[in-house]
């Protein structure tokens, strides 16, 4: 982020009622002292906070970042406690308000409780990005630490209008949110709803959701594109194209290895597969079709979600018609006859992509990605934060500027 964006995008957030403005880790590495500096000067009546992460020489960075502007600084709560006291005692010498982040603490109800003991003004119960992205929640520890402790109760990690009226309920003080609003298309809009529910936290009845049930929604929510992007460009099946147009097909696999001119196992699966499985069959002959349109509607009348085939079809006329999302290499007349061979639920290899059973597939008019069992939840959330970030750009390039600008591509080149 750059701080022309960062000074624009808490203009909109101001205007839809947040009250403090946290300059973030990543643009303080990127633009210093002068991040705060800046912020302080467009913002003179808002709270400002500098999430410094001071992990050493507590009392100098808390000085750099009061002198720069900041109400409000951050220091790690795993920090040693001699930090921690020296950065208190130039707090109270600048000014300004210590805020301890429990970020990967190993015990943060214990910390928390030393930390209010030692002094710090506000406790942050934070569950960094990363560690949000496999299913942790700041949520849950809001009520202990602060039934606890009597220092102010700051709460931030993914925070969205459920969460952030949940944590008020428990006892937060304070409610920080990132990309729920800075990668929002419409900030203003995304603030004023976040400022609602932390305004009336009785109105959210947040419920906790089936963990399949999110990675589906997820998956559904986004592209092809914005997960290969969160797999850092991993994932996606080669030659393999929907047969369908505006087609989207969410589910774990059930998997075919199969051999040119034998479509028994292939058939066999569709009885096997689970509602809402994705039929994944390794087939590899652009010739010879182990699938078709009675295998297409039997799969649609079973549930099954969708069908790839590293492979060819046949019956396409059908199979539009059938409307269920099928993906293959290609489309031929002439299909093969059941003999038997192959095995169903076996690790094959699917458009160089190897897929195991359960493993998540997504196609849509992009192509076919796979996302593998023990990392589904990860990624759908990494291809959330992708999307989300893509929003805001589209919103930005909307306006005018070219994506090379707002991205200041050159500047971010790497350097020799
Ligand atoms: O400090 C941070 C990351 O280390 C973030 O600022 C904080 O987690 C809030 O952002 P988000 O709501 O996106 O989690």
């Amino acid at each position: 982020m750059e701080i022309d964006r960062a000074v624009q995008i808490a203009k909109e957030a101001v205007k839809g009622g947040i009250d403090w403005i946290e300059i973030g880790t990543p643009l303080i590495k990127s633009e210093g002292m002068d991040a705060i500096r800046t912020l302080r000067k467009n913002f003179p009546e808002h709270t400002i906070v500098a999430d410094m992460k001071i992990a050493d020489t507590g009392s100098l960075e808390v000085e750099m970042a009061a002198k720069a502007g900041a109400d409000i600084v951050m220091v790690m709560a795993t920090a040693d406690d001699s930090t921690i006291k020296d950065a208190l005692l130039a707090a109270q010498k600048y000014g300004v308000r210590l805020m301890a982040d429990l970020i990967s603490t190993p015990k943060p109800v214990q910390r928390a409780v030393e930390l209010d003991r030692i002094g710090v003004d506000i406790i942050n119960i934070h569950m960094g990005i990363d560690q949000q992205m496999t299913g942790k929640t700041p949520v849950d520890l809001v009520f202990e630490v602060a039934s606890k402790t009597r220092a102010d109760i700051a709460v931030a990690g993914g925070l969205d209008e459920q969460t952030a009226a949940r944590s008020v309920e428990a006892g937060a003080d304070i409610v920080i949110v990132g990309g729920n609003i800075i990668r929002s298309d419409n900030v203003t809009e995304a603030s004023k709803k976040i400022r609602r529910s932390v305004d009336n936290p009785q109105l959210k009845q947040a419920k906790t959701p089936d963990m399949d049930e999110e990675i589906h929604k997820l998956f559904m929510e986004t592209s092809t594109p914005n997960i290969s992007d969160a797999m850092h460009r991993q994932g996606a099946m080669k030659n393999i194209k929907p047969m369908l147009n505006d087609t989207k097909m969410v589910g774990p696999a059930i998997t075919v290895q199969t051999f040119e001119g034998d479509w028994a196992k292939t058939v066999e699966a569709i009885d096997e597969a689970k509602e809402g499985d994705v039929i994944v069959i390794y087939n590899a002959s652009p010739h010879i079709a182990p699938w078709g349109g009675l295998a297409t509607l039997s799969s649609l009348n079973r549930g099954i979600a969708g069908i790839v085939i590293d492979g060819a079809v046949r019956d396409i006329e059908e199979i539009r018609k059938i409307g269920l999302p099928v993906f293959a290499t290609s489309n031929v007349p002439n299909a093969g006859d059941p003999k038997g061979f192959g095995e169903v639920n076996a690790l094959i290899n699917c458009g160089g992509q190897k897929v195991k059973p359960g493993d998540y597939i997504i196609g849509d008019d992009n192509g076919v990605v796979v996302v593998p069992a023990e990392r589904a939840y990860e990624i759908a959330r990494r291809a959330k934060e992708v999307q989300k970030t893509e929003e805001r750009l589209f919103d930005e390039i909307r306006r005018g500027r070219t994506l090379s600008e707002i991205i200041k591509l050159k500047k971010w080149e790497k350097q020799k």
